[in-house]
């Protein structure tokens, strides 16, 4: 008998584009979300961005209630719960970095309102996704959310921000080929739900994104363009999937446990693509597709190595022998990786 089914959850307005900022607000009204809006941002977020969209509001006779953070916690999801209800907020708009986002994605899910995605950093593919992500202790929480009703990504913004925040994005994407072999695998071992649809739309997004990687320069508004529109895909293709599985695999466990090695050391995206090259060599070995990683991260000057990331050789060597431990996720790394073949393992491709 067939009894499958699943649930896709979507945004319903997506703009990426020159100056679409102007346009957010009228993306917002098409949604006819009622109440009062809460913008969820952080310092410098809220003036590259927030503050454009505030006057906006205001032009139209409303007033925005605002909430800075400064970090993604479970303590920051539960002030910005609070503020919602003592704010009477109808729906949030998180504005920022993935954190900011983060937030304002896992406070309108508990409260159940609709959250709008506005990135001022096309850094990761959080931006667009159903997922949260946030550290506690020694584990990291992926949690289910609702994906943003809408998403607002203007590529003046993001093409001003910080070029590395772009490359880490761009890494982010090169890291779903790692990702989907271990879905693929832990499907085969472990009988891990999987889709193909979603592995397909995840790959063909690295693809396209390496393809393009000529074009894919600093001070190029169309570099913003390239990627956020692979950050949405990938985005898409966790939709489909149901979880982050497309795109996280043991290169994400490695990042995940560098988060708690090395707490701000270096970017999301910039750590996965790291992670990828290693991971990419445990899954075919030494004369496998690991340079063309490596290569891939060079060519959009995304980091290849342990000291460009800030990191030493004992740091790597933890976060990755420790990685497989930090979720519950059947991937390469099995039941765990020992020293020796850590440190081969990163040695071999260069990464230490
Ligand atoms: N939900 C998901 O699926 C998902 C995926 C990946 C990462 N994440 C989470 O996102 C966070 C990482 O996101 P991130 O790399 O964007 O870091 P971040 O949110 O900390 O932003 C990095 C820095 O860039 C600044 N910034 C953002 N836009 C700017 C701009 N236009 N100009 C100048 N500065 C700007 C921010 O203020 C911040 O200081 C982590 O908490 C990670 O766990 C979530
Ligand atoms: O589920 P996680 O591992 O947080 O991954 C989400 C996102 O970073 C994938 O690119
Ligand atoms: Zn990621």
């Amino acid at each position: 008998m067939f009894e499958k089914s699943s649930w896709i959850r979507l945004p319903r307005n997506v703009l990426i584009g020159h100056g679409v900022l102007d346009r957010a607000v009228e993306a917002i009204d098409e949604l006819h979300l009622t109440g009062r809006p809460l913008i969820v941002t952080s310092p410098t977020p809220r003036e590259v961005a927030g503050d454009r969209v505030i006057e906006d509001f205001g032009d139209r006779g409303i007033e925005p209630a605002v909430i800075v953070v400064e970090e993604a916690s479970f303590a920051a999801v539960q002030e910005v719960i609070e503020a919602a209800r003592s704010e009477e907020a109808g729906y949030l708009i998180g504005i920022g970095g993935g954190k900011a986002i983060d937030i304002a994605k896992m406070a309108s899910d508990e409260i159940g309102t609709g959250f709008v995605s506005v990135p001022t950093a096309a850094s990761h593919d959080g931006i667009v996704s159903g997922r949260g992500s946030v550290p506690e202790g020694d584990t990291r929480h992926s949690v289910a959310a609702d994906p943003p009703v809408a998403v607002v990504a203007d590529t003046t913004v993001l093409a001003n921000a910080p070029w590395e925040l772009t490359t880490a994005g761009c890494a982010d994407i090169i890291s779903n080929y790692t990702a989907v072999k271990d879905w693929r695998l832990a499907n085969r071992l472990q009988n891990v739900e999987y889709s193909e649809y979603s592995a397909a739309l995840s790959e063909m997004t690295a693809e396209m994104l390496v393809g393009n990687a000529d074009s894919i320069k600093r001070g190029l508004e169309e570099s913003a363009w390239i990627v956020t529109k692979a950050l949405v895909s990938s985005g898409v293709a966790m939709s489909i999937a149901g979880s982050s599985r497309p795109a996280s695999g043991a290169e994400h466990l490695f990042s995940h446990q560098l988060d708690r090695i090395a707490p701000g050391r270096a970017l999301h995206g910039h750590q996965v693509g790291v992670g990828s090259i290693m991971v990419e060599y445990l899954h075919s070995g030494e004369s496998g597709r690991w340079s063309a990683i490596r290569d891939a991260l060079s060519s959009i000057e995304a980091p290849t190595t342990a000291a460009e990331l800030g990191l030493d050789e004992e740091e790597v060597l933890e976060a990755l022998t420790s990685a497989h431990e930090i979720r519950d996720r059947y991937t390469i790394l099995g039941n765990g990786m020992n020293e020796r073949a850590a440190r081969e393992a990163a040695t071999v491709t260069g990464v230490i």
